[in-house]
């Protein structure tokens, strides 16, 4: 079997299409939904990711805030700010660049997030909301993982699932989701025995371990949906010396020979993940209000 390649570039580019007709629609109504990114310090990758969040933001007729705070900025000062936001109107989402530089605490940072405009959804408030099924926001990628997976199996109920990773961003709120769409659930890890065995159960097998091309051909059950979360940079010296290049959990061709669908890492999730930082934006807007949040 050569697996169907799950499209998240082409996906997150039509979602952000549907984002822009609901927010002109909203705008009517002088509703303009903003996401301010706070970005602490001056790592590269970041402001390069922050800034191209920034451009999507705008793109989709939201407003977009940045705050940039030097590196050695007191955890009080940041804590300030986000109280700062979280009492401004034209703010409806707020997002804390992770990780954090070092000498920074990321745990009260997120704890002085208003739940309602947590778009990472990374608050104890929507955590607990997830896990008892409640209205609330919802973490990005795995968000985005989701609506992959819905893609190519619109019903979920019976189906295995086995997520390997157990972060709270990644892996806990994916098996929540999954679990949550009626799916048989394993929620394994780093010291799961027979970790192959584990995975080739799956019909859907979510690999969020953040180790490049860990899962091999003989984790996947012949005809599984595979999810790749993983974004790794790795040398690549045969692009020229001091190369690097981004791959996946899995590996992605052994996988490929055996799944039914597979998403590319990258192009795959990662697109996924800003789209449904905008997506949450225009939820938060509208539950903050509340209003009916569109379907999207
Ligand atoms: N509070 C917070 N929330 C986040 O969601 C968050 C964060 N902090 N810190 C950094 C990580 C990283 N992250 C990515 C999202 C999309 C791509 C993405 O679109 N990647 C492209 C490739 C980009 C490239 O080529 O470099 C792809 O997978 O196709 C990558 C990385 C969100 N993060």
């Amino acid at each position: 079997m050569t697996a169907t390649i799950i499209d998240g570039k082409a996906f997150a580019a039509g979602l952000r299409q549907r984002i822009a007709t609901a927010v002109t629609g909203i705008g009517g109504r002088g509703l303009v939904p903003g996401l301010a990114v706070v970005l602490v310090g001056s790592d590269p990758a970041s402001e390069v990711y922050v800034g191209s969040k920034a451009k999507m933001t705008v793109e989709v007729g939201m407003r977009s805030f940045k705050h940039v705070l030097p590196a050695d900025v007191p955890q009080a000062d940041l804590i300030a700010l986000v109280a700062r936001l979280n009492a401004d109107p034209e703010v409806d989402g707020i997002l804390v660049q992770l990780p954090l530089p070092a000498g920074l605490d990321p745990d009260p940072v997120i704890a002085a997030i208003d739940p309602d405009k947590d778009v990472d959804g990374l608050t104890n408030t929507n955590a607990g909301r997830l896990a008892n099924g409640r209205p609330g926001l919802v973490p990005c990628t795995p968000l985005g993982s989701m609506m992959l997976i819905r893609s190519v199996i619109p019903d979920l109920a019976g189906a295995e699932a086995v997520v390997v990773g157990r972060s709270n961003l990644v892996g806990k709120p994916i098996a929540q989701l999954l679990l949550a769409a009626n799916a048989t659930v394993t929620l394994a890890h780093s010291r799961t025995r027979d970790l192959a065995a584990v995975c080739r159960r799956a019909d859907i097998l979510v690999a969020a371990v953040g180790r490049p091309q860990m899962i091999g051909g003989d984790y996947v059950k012949p005809g599984a949906v595979v999810i790749d979360v993983g974004i790794n940079r790795i040398p690549a010296p045969e692009r020229g010396e001091g190369k690097t290049r981004l791959v996946g959990d899995v590996a992605f061709d052994e996988a490929a020979a055996v799944a039914s669908a597979i998403t590319p890492a990258p192009g795959g999730v990662g697109p996924m993940t800003i789209a449904c930082l905008l997506a949450n934006t225009l939820t938060a807007a509208h539950l903050r209000r509340g209003l009916e949040p569109p379907v999207v």
